[in-house]
């Protein structure tokens, strides 16, 4: 399945003549380009539809469950793994606490969206995805509650190792890794480019900003500069670097002359938001990926 962010709003979009799968999505532009995106989905033409019949539409179904399934086994097996090794990192004072905190915060998302492709092209596929961060959303909440007590994940993903303290920025960080799934998934690139500014450009803003940060922002004096240059340089090298990864893999067709100016504007917005001095209001992990998405919808028209 692969879809054309095409910049145009008169191009006339026809099913290639190679078509055969039920949904496959490639597309021949014959216009000039105009500074919109959209995004056009055609179906295979009806009678492919009946020439499918129904023991092989089942098997590939079953396939394709099976696939899931093991993917979401092996993904959430990943999600385990990551915050044990940061643990153990930390525990052996190999890197300080702080800093596995905010590698586990770069790196869960971004790994999480970079193993997308190995679920099916089912249309159940996202469903299962999404199960991998509800299930650690359910331990955040298990444990943040202390209902039960699992010190390596409280050490990885907490400032003070107090259990409450994981149901908010790590809480909330999953809660917008559920959204994106089920939302945006490997369709839009506004998903992808979301997730790349809270977990990358947000991660790495933490760790050039304290060590770094002298130079304090005049409207924040708990931000810096150097946090939010490398806010906006990392989140828009790692949103580029996603985009790049999903149209190598056909998912995306981008015109990246278009697409480049605009993921640079989505993370100076980012970049802006996570200056602000809101976050006892309003935690960077739901204000970041909301501004994100916000200003990718609105920037590629989607
Ligand atoms: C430390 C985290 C958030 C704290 O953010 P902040 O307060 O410092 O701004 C991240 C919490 C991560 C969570 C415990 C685990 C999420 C795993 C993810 C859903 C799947 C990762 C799979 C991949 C293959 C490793
Ligand atoms: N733009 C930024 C962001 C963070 N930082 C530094 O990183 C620390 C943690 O930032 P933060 O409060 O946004 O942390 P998280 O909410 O991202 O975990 C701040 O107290 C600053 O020392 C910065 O200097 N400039």
């Amino acid at each position: 399945m692969s879809i054309l962010i095409s910049s145009s709003t008169h191009s006339i979009l026809r099913p290639s003549p190679t078509l055969h799968s039920s949904a496959n999505l490639s597309f021949s532009q014959s216009s000039p380009t105009l500074p919109i995106f959209r995004v056009h989905i055609i179906h295979r033409a009806p009678y492919a539809a009946a020439v499918a019949s129904s023991s092989s539409a089942f098997s590939v179904g079953a396939g394709a469950v099976l696939q899931d399934a093991g993917a979401t086994a092996a993904v959430l097996a990943g999600s385990y793994v990551l915050v044990l090794t940061f643990d153990a990192l930390a525990e052996r004072k190999v890197i300080q606490q702080n800093l596995s905190r905010k590698l586990v915060h770069i790196l869960s998302g971004l790994l999480f969206a970079i193993a997308w492709p190995i679920f099916s092209t089912s249309t159940e596929a996202r469903y299962f995805a999404s199960l991998v961060p509800l299930t650690n959303c359910f331990r955040l909440l298990i444990h943040g509650l202390s209902l039960a007590t699992d010190e390596g994940l409280i050490k990885s993903v907490t400032r003070e190792g107090k259990p409450a303290e994981l149901l908010r920025g790590p809480l909330y960080y999953v809660l917008i890794l559920i959204l994106c799934t089920l939302v945006f998934w490997r369709e839009s690139p506004v998903g992808v480019i979301s997730l790349a500014m809270m977990c990358g450009g947000d991660g790495v803003a933490d760790i050039m900003g304290r060590r770094y940060g002298s130079m304090k922002l005049p409207h924040n004096q708990q931000k810096s500069w150097a946090g939010s240059i490398s806010m906006f340089v990392f989140g828009f090298l790692i949103s580029i670097g996603m985009l790049y990864y999903y149209s190598r893999l056909g998912y995306f067709q981008l015109d990246w002359a278009n697409t480049t100016p605009r993921v640079a504007m989505v993370s100076l917005v980012a970049t802006l938001v996570e200056s602000l001095p809101t976050t006892k209001v309003l935690d960077d992990n739901i204000s970041v990926p909301l501004a994100s998405i916000v200003a990718a919808c609105l920037s590629f028209g989607l």
